[in-house]
């Protein structure tokens, strides 16, 4: 390693005195211009953890959902996955270095991770539409090259594009071609393929409306359109040509807000959905004649693509796994349906994306989405390998057909990791297949009642939990009250964490009523103020 050169570009993108940041749930994230260092040794790292690894490594300038005026850096591991824990560490390390530690610090991550140099170190760069982007991702750049990596900069793609990139670099070309040529003709063709065989339905059923807040999502589906068959008719709307990214529009504000985004005008019944910032997680809804709003979120979708393919399972006839991983903001209608009615098995993990991917590939196959949009469906080797030998060589014509649609469905879910393009190809081939509209599909079980909310508090890791972020153990005291809360309302469930993408503490809670799930959500957060150290005004009721 050239020191000096370390040195000489590193005092170009000096870290701000006295700022920490944290490796979250997603990365880094904050505002825009707090981050120039962190990217510059994101590109080190990458560097580092390439050679470790001995593969073509990710990174991913963006900060999803959150506001334009934010961004945000994570690493991508060689088979698409998110960087892996034990990484998330050194890389919280590398990013709070004083400049006169930076070396040393290399050095010990070089040490501990057993990096070998001599390897060469390939990375593959990616960014979302904000403006801070290309600047910042240039730093990513610098850092990358001071170490002597080899990188390729794709610019401007959705996050689970970058992820698809990787893993087709790493696998040789098996999961795909490592472009967006080859990332659109693969989901094209599996979808062309799939929708071949739906029923004819009327031309009304195929629009379907996209609130692309704003992002990313707008212009990869502009590139996408030539490649799909011509039954499809997307409509996009928020495409980031007039408004601000994520503002009032987008996956998360749907979900949290349970109302339209701006920006897209609905009519009663047809079917809309909304990517967020960088397209990796969607939700769907719609209006009815009443003109009452129905969202259709990560947990429907779950279970649609569960219905699905437990169908298709039970046709091919194969001994496959089937488990659906979810986290403790699932609402628990989805939860009894997909246990009860279902009858497939449900696992509750911790939130973030990494612990469900990781769960879901314990399962022949494993489907995961968190409730507010993200999510796939993993296949296990054995399994794949199973069901393209029965799609080529079965004699039973219903059970080769069945493993050519699951074929197809392979090849179309983006299984590195949750992907808004994929996932609504998915859905739009399902409901074609099984000539379903968004209100039977909404219908399949009915939401109970939630509310989410946020409060502040001094320090928020006061709040240590258990049980898959069920429960809460410290501070004393405050399980206790919540258990106690929740007794007073029928169908109830409270939870509280810290996030670990702000600086707030969660508040979960569902109930009977809209009313009760809202006053639920507003007594624990008292409790949560009270017991953890509420920052401000105590929060008000709804
Ligand atoms: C309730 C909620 O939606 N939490 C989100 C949010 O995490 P928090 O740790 O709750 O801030 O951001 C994560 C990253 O995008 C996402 O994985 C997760 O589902
Ligand atoms: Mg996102």
């Amino acid at each position: 390693m050239d020191s000096e050169a370390l040195k000489k570009y590193s005092a170009l993108h000096p870290k701000p005195a006295g700022l920490t940041l944290q490796y979250g749930t997603a990365g880094f994230r904050t505002k825009a211009e707090q981050l120039d260092h962190v990217m510059f040794r994101m590109g080190l790292l990458a560097v580092l953890r390439s050679k470790a690894v001995v593969s073509t490594i990710g990174i991913m300038v963006t900060a999803s959902h959150n506001p334009e005026e934010d961004n945000g850096v994570k690493l991508v591991d060689p088979l698409g996955e998110m960087l892996h824990p034990s990484w998330e560490e050194y890389a919280t390390q590398l990013a709070n270095a004083e400049e006169g530690e930076l070396q040393r610090i290399i050095t010990e991550i070089c040490q501990k991770a057993a990096v070998n140099h001599h390897k060469d170190a390939s990375v593959f760069i990616g960014r979302d539409t904000r403006p801070s982007s290309e600047k910042l991702s240039q730093s990513v750049i610098d850092g990358i090259s001071v170490l002597g990596g080899q990188y390729h900069d794709y610019g401007l793609v959705t996050t689970p594009q970058l992820h698809y990139m990787v893993c087709c670099r790493n696998t040789h070309g098996q999961y795909g071609k490592a472009t967006l040529e080859g990332y659109y003709e693969k989901l094209s063709k599996a979808f062309t393929e799939l929708i071949k065989q739906s029923p004819s339905s009327g031309e009304s059923q195929r629009h379907l409306k996209i609130d692309c807040a704003n992002g990313i999502g707008a212009l990869k589906l502009s590139e996408m359109e030539s490649y799909f068959p011509e039954e499809v008719l997307i409509h996009l709307y928020n495409d980031g040509t007039k408004e601000k990214l994520n503002h009032l529009c987008g996956a998360d504000f749907v979900k949290v807000h349970q109302k339209p985004p701006r920006g897209l005008d609905m009519k009663p019944n047809e079917r809309c959905c909304s990517f967020d910032g960088d397209a990796d997680r969607i939700v769907y809804y719609y209006k009815d004649a009443t003109g009452h709003f129905h969202l259709i979120d990560g947990d429907k979708i779950a279970t649609l693509i569960s219905i699905f393919l437990k169908e298709l399972l039970a046709k091919v006839g194969q001994t496959l796994k089937m488990a659906v991983v979810q986290t403790a903001y699932a609402n628990g209608s989805s939860t009894r349906y997909l246990e009860e009615t279902l009858k497939v098995p449900v696992h509750c993990v911790k939130t973030g994306v990494k612990h469900l991917h990781h769960k879901a590939q314990e399962f022949d196959v494993g489907v995961y989405f968190e409730a507010n949009g993200h999510g796939t469906v993993l296949f296990s080797k054995a399994a794949e390998t199973k069901i393209r030998q029965l799609a080529k060589e079965e004699k039973d014509d219903e059970k080769r057909e069945a493993a050519k649609v699951l074929e197809n469905m392979i090849d179309l879910i983006n299984q590195t990791v949750g992907d808004a393009v994929s996932d609504m190809l998915v859905i739009e081939a399902i409901l074609a297949l099984k000539g379903l509209t968004v209100q039977q599909w909404d219908a399949i079980y009915t939401d109970l009642p939630n509310r989410l909310l946020k409060v502040q508090v001094a320090d928020r890791r006061v709040i240590d939990t258990t049980d898959a972020e069920r429960r809460a153990v410290t501070p004393p005291g405050l399980q206790e009250k919540i258990d106690a809360l929740v007794k007073n309302y029928k169908l109830s469930r409270a939870f509280v964490r810290p996030s670990g993408t702000e600086d707030v503490v969660r508040i979960y809670a569902e109930a009977d009523t809209q009313e009760n799930a809202d006053a639920l959500a507003h007594e624990v957060s008292l409790a949560v103020y009270h017991l953890a150290g509420g920052k401000g005004a105590p929060p008000q009721p709804m």
